[in-house]
């Protein structure tokens, strides 16, 4: 029993990949499922119709590897943060579907608690802010807005939870209504200096605590699969959200160890060791792993469009056929020109928190074209984690000197990736497992198994495929991030 089953739950789509004794990534499957946009910032999902996805991709990955369940050591499960199922524990329904982190319809509601002075103790408690795109103030709205919903939590009938806990209630058959501290941790009712669920919080929210799940380290016994699911029972033993298994995926387990992840969007981790630091500077704090009952915190800085500001340049304006033309373009983009793409399409996230603004496109010229606008939208990648990497070292004295490890999609982009290494002025590191995500999640599940190494041993074989140092001067660097600052200045819409 060496192979250990992760399951990543990504936004988009669900994940299976086996990893064999050696840790190293084997037979996978993947599956798409439906986004559902009801209203203008509404996003929601179907859970049911995750479930079945998630189903579907273990089978196939077994099937694939040509691997039995009954020779799998642990199931490891990663997954998209903040969004919020809440289910009827007598029938397993959704009593709604599912409300997605990006959805914004609970704008409103925190502008009102804001306006109420509620921000520093929620900062306090969660290291979160109050903003729509953490599931507090969803869960408050299927309460307040589902039929019945309010009168069957007040009864015990509901259940709620992070699309981890829904998973795990599925395949345990209904016996395990439990999370791990990092998914808990992004709920905004998580009090992650105390490790536990806040009182308060709940209250202010008109929130039943018993519709919320107990919460465990990442590396513990969360349940055992139903042997209909896949053919076994296999016990899952290690969870965390996709953001923090990326962290310990890409072997962040010393303070001021740094990660990036360039998917649709852009999350990145700096780890803090025992230290919460309070944001000054509208970082959030978290938690990046909990082990042995004993969280490590981080500051996170996340960015909405990353990746998804190419999909923009191939689906909204249609001036590439794939993403990989990028890089050659922004290569052969006019240098005199300076173009800032501020991809603000859905606002703008840390450290600005504007959920209002929308894109603008500055510096434009008659000769401005597909090349310059590639470029722009390259860098725009690059700029935003330039960001975050100021508001994180003013927060905190023990960021170390910028070195980031990256992964996801976009990290394939040489270009990208050495503008990124320009404008930090600091070493970019991309890994040779890109796998970070899930192979994170498989080690903690393997290494609660004891078939996989200490974090110590997992850390060892961490290996770097390239490098990308810094080309750029530093009197160019400073006049670049300048215009970058300027054209963010303009873009906001409260300045
Ligand atoms: N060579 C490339 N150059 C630029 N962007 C890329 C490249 N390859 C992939 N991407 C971007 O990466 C993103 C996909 O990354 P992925 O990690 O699969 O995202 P997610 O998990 O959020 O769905 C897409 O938005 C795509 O535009
Ligand atoms: O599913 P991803 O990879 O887009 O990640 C989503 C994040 O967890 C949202 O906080």
């Amino acid at each position: 029993m060496t192979q250990v089953l992760a399951i990543d739950q990504g936004t988009t789509s669900s994940r299976a990949i086996l990893f064999g004794a050696d840790m190293a990534p084997g037979a996978s499957a993947q599956q798409e499922f439906t986004q559902h946009y009801p209203a203008s910032g509404w996003v929601e999902h179907d859970a049911d119709e995750i479930w079945d996805s998630v189903v579907a991709t273990c089978r196939a990955a077994l099937e694939k590897g040509g691997v039995a369940a009954s020779d799998v050591a642990a199931i490891g499960i990663t997954n998209q943060r903040e969004t919020v199922v809440l289910w009827d524990r007598e029938t397993g329904k959704p009593v709604h579907r599912a409300i997605v982190w990006q959805d914004r319809r609970t704008a409103e509601m925190c502008a009102r608690l804001k306006a109420a002075g509620h921000e520093a103790m929620v900062q306090e408690k969660t290291g979160l802010l109050l903003d729509p795109y953490f599931s507090g103030t969803k869960l408050a709205w299927l309460l307040e807005n589902v039929d019945g919903a309010r009168a069957m939590a007040e009864a015990g009938r509901l259940a709620f939870g992070t699309v981890d806990s829904w998973l795990i209630w599925k395949m345990t058959g209904g016996a395990a209504h439990v999370t791990d501290a990092t998914n808990a941790a992004r709920t905004l009712l998580y009090n992650i200096r105390e490790g536990r669920w806040d009182a308060e919080i709940c209250d202010l929210l008109n929130i039943p605590m018993g519709v919320l799940p107990a919460v465990k380290d990442c590396a513990a016994d969360f349940g055992v699969t139903d042997p209909a699911i896949l053919g076994a029972a296999i016990p899952i033993l290690g969870v965390a959200g996709d953001q923090q298994a990326a962290t310990v995926g890409q072997a962040c387990f010393q303070p001021g160890m740094l990660k990036s992840t360039y998917g649709t969007g852009c999350f990145a981790l700096l780890n803090t060791g025992d230290t919460l630091v309070r944001s000054q500077n509208r970082m959030l704090g978290t938690i990046a792993y909990q082990f042995d009952g004993k969280p490590t915190y981080a500051l996170e800085g996340s960015i909405f469009i990353a990746g998804a500001v190419v999909q923009w340049l191939r689906d909204g304006l249609k001036i590439i056929g794939s993403a990989a033309e990028t890089g050659p373009m922004a290569e052969a983009a006019d240098p005199g020109q300076r173009l800032y793409l501020v991809p603000a399409f859905t606002g703008l996230g840390a450290p600005y928190w504007d959920p209002d603004c929308r894109g603008a496109i500055h510096g434009l010229v008659r000769n401005s074209g597909p090349a310059e606008f590639a470029r722009a939208a390259l860098e725009s990648v690059g700029y935003q984690t330039r960001d975050l990497w100021e508001a994180m070292t003013a927060d905190w004295p023990g960021a170390g000197d910028g070195t980031v490890r990256v992964d996801g999609g976009m990290s394939a982009s040489d270009w990208t990736m050495q503008f990124l290494a320009d404008i930090l002025g600091a070493p970019v590191d991309r890994p040779k497992v890109l796998e970070t995500t899930a192979l994170g999640a498989a080690w903690i599940a393997g290494m609660r198994a004891g078939v996989y190494p200490d974090a110590d041993g997992f850390a060892a074989t961490w290996a770097v495929d390239q490098t990308f140092t810094p080309r750029m001067d530093d009197a160019e660097r400073s006049s670049r991030y300048a215009g970058w600052q300027d054209a963010v200045a303009r873009t906001l819409s409260r300045r």
